[in-house]
């Protein structure tokens, strides 16, 4: 039972549908609903739901509310996903292929598209003011903020859909996670440029988990020393965790490409100490 996720009901009923799509390899989805009412405490009830379509699932939500249902649901648990190690030597690299599916991950780059408040920041250069090559956004606990770039960042609340998918990463990567960065690659044009997520405020050996929404990009890794370089695809819904010694022997990139592609969203969660 406790892998069952829960679900507050004052959360938005696009989050809803999120967590329905989950269960969708077992169709009907079956739920088991525990809720509290006015009157009395801890109601259990099955539900099966064979369509969930927007209006069904509006329709049903209202219905419980309207019962004076206000507490949650618990919905059926993913199947657990299997992890594939891409480096394990300077540091340890995994890749989740698919830790939401396509519809999900469809739905969550909507919703982030919208609710995230994008900004636009700029670098100094050599005298120059150049602006980075994709948006981003910073979010976490209150009391974290965070220099990126020389820019410093104060963290915005964070969002039901942001704890979702921070809920997702902390399981698969054993960790906790107190903040995420958002990156916005409107096109091909947008990049990261070399680097390794080795600031201080990081500690010695971070965990970072960094899940991908939209259109897949090549994503690389170097080693600092040697030769080595790994290439690998970073789908819509996957979940790249980089760990142990990763950042102070690897640097990662996120190249332009000339193809004409859509957009992408990446979240790295990461811990601030
Ligand atoms: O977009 C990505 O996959 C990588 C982003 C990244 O490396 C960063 O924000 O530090
Ligand atoms: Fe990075």
């Amino acid at each position: 039972m406790s892998k069952y996720k829960t679900l507050h009901i004052k959360e938005s009923i696009s989050l809803l549908k999120v967590y329905l799509l989950e269960a969708e390899k077992t169709q009907p989805i079956q739920a088991l609903i525990d809720f509290k009412t006015s009157q009395s405490d801890n109601i259990r009830q099955f539900a099966q739901f064979s369509d969930y379509s927007y209006s069904t699932l509006y329709k049903w939500f209202r219905r419980y509310r309207q019962q004076g249902i206000r507490e949650f649901i618990k919905i059926n648990p993913l199947e657990s996903t299997i992890g594939e190690t891409l480096i394990n030597r300077d540091g340890e690299v995994i890749f989740y292929q698919e830790i939401f599916n396509d519809k999900q991950s469809e739905y969550l780059l909507n919703i982030l598209q919208n609710e995230i408040a994008w900004r636009q920041d700029y670098i100094k250069m050599m005298g120059q003011t150049l602006p980075l090559p994709r948006l981003t956004a910073w979010y976490g606990d209150s009391d974290k903020s965070y220099t990126y770039s020389g820019i410093n960042m104060n963290p915005l609340a964070w969002t039901d859909t942001l704890l979702y998918i921070k809920e997702r990463a902390e399981t698969l990567a054993g960790t906790k996670f107190n903040s995420v960065l958002l990156n916005f690659y409107r096109d091909g044009r947008d990049s990261v440029a070399w680097h390794s997520d080795d600031e201080p405020e990081l500690g010695k050996n971070p965990v970072i988990a960094s899940v991908s929404f939209g259109s897949t990009r090549k994503f690389s890794l170097k080693h600092k020393q040697e030769e080595d370089i790994i290439n690998l695809e970073l789908t819509s819904g996957s979940l790249l965790i980089m760990r142990g010694a990763t950042q102070h022997h690897w640097l990662h990139q996120l190249p332009k490409t000339n193809h004409n592609i859509s957009a992408r969203i990446n979240l790295t969660f990461r811990n601030i100490i």
